[in-house]
């Protein structure tokens, strides 16, 4: 038992010295004594001072520590005033934890919440979930090792990230897992070298089973990290540990990565990662709406995915807005309501869409002429579509009435509002209206 304490409480001073100042180490950290009383980490801090000192500035991060390493997460952290009793306190619930504390299982950063289940599938990300459910099943595998997943921003790659590490972690929940954000290894490095722990923290990485680390393009032009990583790589791969990396770019073009790098990384399987397409977007929207327990309307969904169309991440990020802005209102989340709750997101990506260019798909949708639109006919063939394109261009554009007027044959803005209101009217009334209408929002912005 007291080896069981002191190997927790030692590893946890590794992890914490590589993560705070080598002052904060000797002066609050070290002389702690720890002890397991009832199932808890017991602290003794020598005096009140350090004792809510430490409670101030570490706990969160030694409580979340000590429950990783103990695989507990339960375990409670408390801090006393004095010196540990010599002979140690133990009750029934001890045993629990005790038998955790000698696992050498180690989960770090990986978010439960994010795993395959949740994970929306479409044209643009199939192939990599399916390698990544590959990996998860069978992780170090000879042509799976090392697995490189690359895209833009806000794809889901680090979502499928964290689905590979629960799901390893659900069929052998002794593994040694660690997700880690690029950025963060590199200062966890520069910290464990300060603090002349750079042994523990090389020991730390090449005894994993799985390191998967994200956005791995920011090791560009950091040399020592690299030099580190390339050694941990090996150390890994050598044993058949699974190796999973992210980047914005395909592994052979990440800029400032040395070759020997990028060669090992192109060694394995990659996978890209693609832009939703509209149907996904809009089932990636329901999804999260209902995680978050609340209805969406298909058209609300239809609505923002036509909006926001390259990135998921912003496409979350608005339904979160929408959720905020109906919560706070208590108004129920409708198009009208997303479109003026969200109304400078939203303009932010309109200026994508031209008139010219509404005019265009206006006039073929209808087949006539763009110059018709722009001309003084007032036959109804012409008529409405002119009607249709300006109500358009008033709803996808930032442009002004009097700008879109001038835009249609030089035409005043009262005859804009007009063609507004009618057009508005008419999606209430007639239902061919509201489907040409749905029908071209779907083509300008997809
Ligand atoms: N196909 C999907 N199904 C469900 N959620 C998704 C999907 N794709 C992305 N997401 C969600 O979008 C958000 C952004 O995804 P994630 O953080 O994985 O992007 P990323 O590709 O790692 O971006 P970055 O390169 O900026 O780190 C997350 O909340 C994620 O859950």
């Amino acid at each position: 038992m007291e080896q069981i304490v002191s190997s927790l409480w030692s590893d946890c001073l590794s992890h914490l010295q590589t993560k705070v100042s080598a002052t904060d180490y000797s002066t609050w950290l070290r002389p702690l004594q720890a002890d397991l009383v009832n199932g808890e980490l017991v602290l003794y801090a020598q005096n009140q001072f350090v004792a809510n000192w430490v409670q101030d500035k570490f706990i969160t991060e030694i409580t979340g520590l000590a429950r990783f390493l103990a695989k507990s997460d339960e375990l409670q952290v408390s801090l006393r005033v004095g010196s540990k009793p010599t002979e140690p306190q133990a009750t029934p619930v001890v045993e629990k934890v005790e038998s955790e504390l000698v696992s050498p299982n180690l989960r770090t950063g990986i978010t439960e919440t994010l795993t395959f289940g949740n994970f929306v599938q479409g044209k643009s990300n199939q192939l990599a979930k399916a390698v990544a459910q590959q990996v998860a099943a069978n992780p170090g595998e000879n042509h799976c090792n090392p697995f490189s997943l690359y895209g833009g921003t806000g794809l889901g790659k680090t979502h499928l990230l964290h689905a590979i590490g629960n799901e390893i972690l659900s069929h052998k929940p002794n593994a040694r897992v660690v997700y880690i954000h690029s950025e963060r290894f590199v200062q966890d490095m520069v910290k464990a070298i300060k603090a002349n722990t750079i042994e523990n923290f090389k020991k730390f990485y090449r005894s994993l089973d799985v390191l998967m680390i994200d956005d791995i393009q920011f090791f560009a032009n950091k040399e020592v990290t690299q030099e580190e990583f390339f050694h941990t790589f090996n150390s890994l791969f050598e044993r058949s540990k699974q190796i999973i990396v992210t980047s914005d770019v395909f592994p052979k073009n990440i800029e400032n990565i040395e070759e020997r790098i990028r060669s090992r990384l192109s060694w394995g399987v990659n996978a890209a990662i693609e832009p939703p397409e509209l149907e996904t977007r809009v089932a990636i929207l329901m999804k999260k709406a209902e995680e978050r327990g609340v209805y969406l309307e298909e058209d609300v969904a239809f609505f923002l995915a036509q909006k926001l169309r390259t990135n998921v991440r912003e496409l979350e990020g608005a339904l979160n807005r929408a959720i905020a802005w109906s919560n706070f209102t208590h108004r129920p989340i409708t198009v009208d309501a997303v479109r003026e709750a969200l109304k400078d997101l939203i303009a932010s990506y309109d200026h994508l869409i031209t008139i010219e260019n509404i005019q265009k798909i206006v006039a073929e949708y209808y087949n006539i002429k763009m110059a018709d639109l722009k001309s003084k006919s007032r036959t109804r063939s012409v008529a409405r579509p002119r009607q249709m394109a300006m109500a358009l261009a008033k709803e996808l554009t930032n442009h002004s009435l009097p700008e879109i007027g001038r835009e249609f044959g030089g035409r005043d803005h009262t005859t804009v509002m007009h063609a507004c209101k009618t057009i508005s009217e008419m999606r209430d009334t007639d239902s061919s209206i509201q489907e040409d209408y749905t029908n071209l929002t779907r083509k300008l912005s997809s």
